[in-house]
């Protein structure tokens, strides 16, 4: 699109008596079309993304298509480790082999990966062909009956483990759903100290409505005129020491709401939330990196979708 524009700008009828020929012949409408075009074209050119917030009001990137290159980003985290961590607990495990496959497909194409899968049946973890370099650990934890707790515990388990191995071993954390699929690049450009991800639901809605805990007797409280975003549970990461920060801080605050006998109404999600509250994340990724198909119609400026849903049937699947 760029080199389109400058073509236009140094072809000789710009500047010769052609243009008087060419408008002589065209109606004004025509001429406002080709300004126009010009125009959306020197936007797409100098602000690649119009349409779109593309920075926090702290100033950490919001990743969109179009607002990175990956030749330079990969290039720059040549040597990083990342570390992905999923949980499959119980029926869960069906979802496995589509998440890796996919991941193998998109997820950190040509970077050093450990797939740490979290599980209760080691014998039901299928067998991927991985790239070089790439490697899947299983981690064989215990399960609980209620899947809000299986969700919630993610956080102690993730803590745990950052604390046991993930430091020595990977330089970021990327923590995922596992019932989802990769259908998308999804590179370097996510790579931050802190980051969160905006949830398909709420990117274009504001404060009041996004769905945080507003019980003050709980630890995940935010009232209705706070807030920046609402952030997905599905997606959060960052480097092994804040993600270690993250995850402790989110336990221990699930463990004080069930001594006061209180439960987020998004569990893990309302602690996640209240901790990017207050420790802004240093990159905010847009939903291109969390739809959901079957929810929401996907809007124009959705150029992209990295990673999906996969429909689940939630009495077939859940607490089972
Ligand atoms: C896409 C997204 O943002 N999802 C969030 C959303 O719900 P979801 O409806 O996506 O929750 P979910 O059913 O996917 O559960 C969260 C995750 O826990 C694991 N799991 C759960 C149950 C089970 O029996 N076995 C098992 O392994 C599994 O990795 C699963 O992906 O809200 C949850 C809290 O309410 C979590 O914050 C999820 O991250
Ligand atoms: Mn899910």
């Amino acid at each position: 699109r760029s080199a389109f524009f400058m073509a236009q700008l140094s072809h000789p009828y710009m500047t010769t008596g052609k243009t008087i020929a060419l408008t002589r012949r065209t109606s004004v409408g025509k001429v406002m079309s080709l300004l126009l075009n010009m125009l959306s074209g020197l936007v797409i050119t100098f602000l690649p993304r119009m349409d779109v917030l593309v920075m926090t009001p702290w100033f950490a990137p919001i990743i969109w298509d179009g607002t990175f290159d990956s030749a330079i980003l990969d290039a720059q985290f040549r040597d990083t480790t990342i570390g992905l961590t999923v949980f499959a607990i119980k029926k869960y495990v069906v979802f496995l082999r589509l998440f890796l496959e996919t991941a193998e497909k998109y997820f950190m194409v040509g970077h050093k990966v450990t797939y740490y899968v979290f599980t209760d049946r080691p014998a039901d973890v299928p067998q991927i062909a991985l790239r070089a370099g790439r490697q899947v650990v299983v981690l064989h934890v215990g399960s609980y009956r209620r899947w809000q707790d299986i969700s919630m515990h993610r956080m102690e388990m993730i803590s745990n483990f950052s604390r046991q191995r993930f430091l020595h071993e990977v330089d970021y954390l990327v923590c995922l759903d596992v019932d989802m699929k990769f259908s998308d690049h999804v590179g370097v450009e996510i790579l931050a100290p802190l980051f969160g991800t905006l949830h398909p639901g709420f990117y274009a809605a504001d404060r009041q409505s996004f769905t945080y805990e507003r019980r003050p007797l709980s630890r995940a409280y935010i009232p209705r005129d706070e807030g920046d975003f609402y952030y997905a549970g599905g997606f959060f990461g960052g480097s092994v020491p804040e993600v270690y920060r993250l995850t402790t801080a989110c336990h221990q605050a699930m463990t004080a709401d069930q001594a006061q006998g209180i439960e987020a109404v998004w569990h893990d999600e309302s602690h996640l939330n209240r901790y990017l509250l207050s420790h802004k994340p240093s990159k905010v990724l847009s939903p291109e990196y969390l739809w959901d198909e079957r929810m929401l119609q996907r809007p124009p400026l959705l150029r992209k979708l990295r990673y999906v849903a996969v429909p689940k049937n939630h009495g077939e699947i859940r607490n089972r």
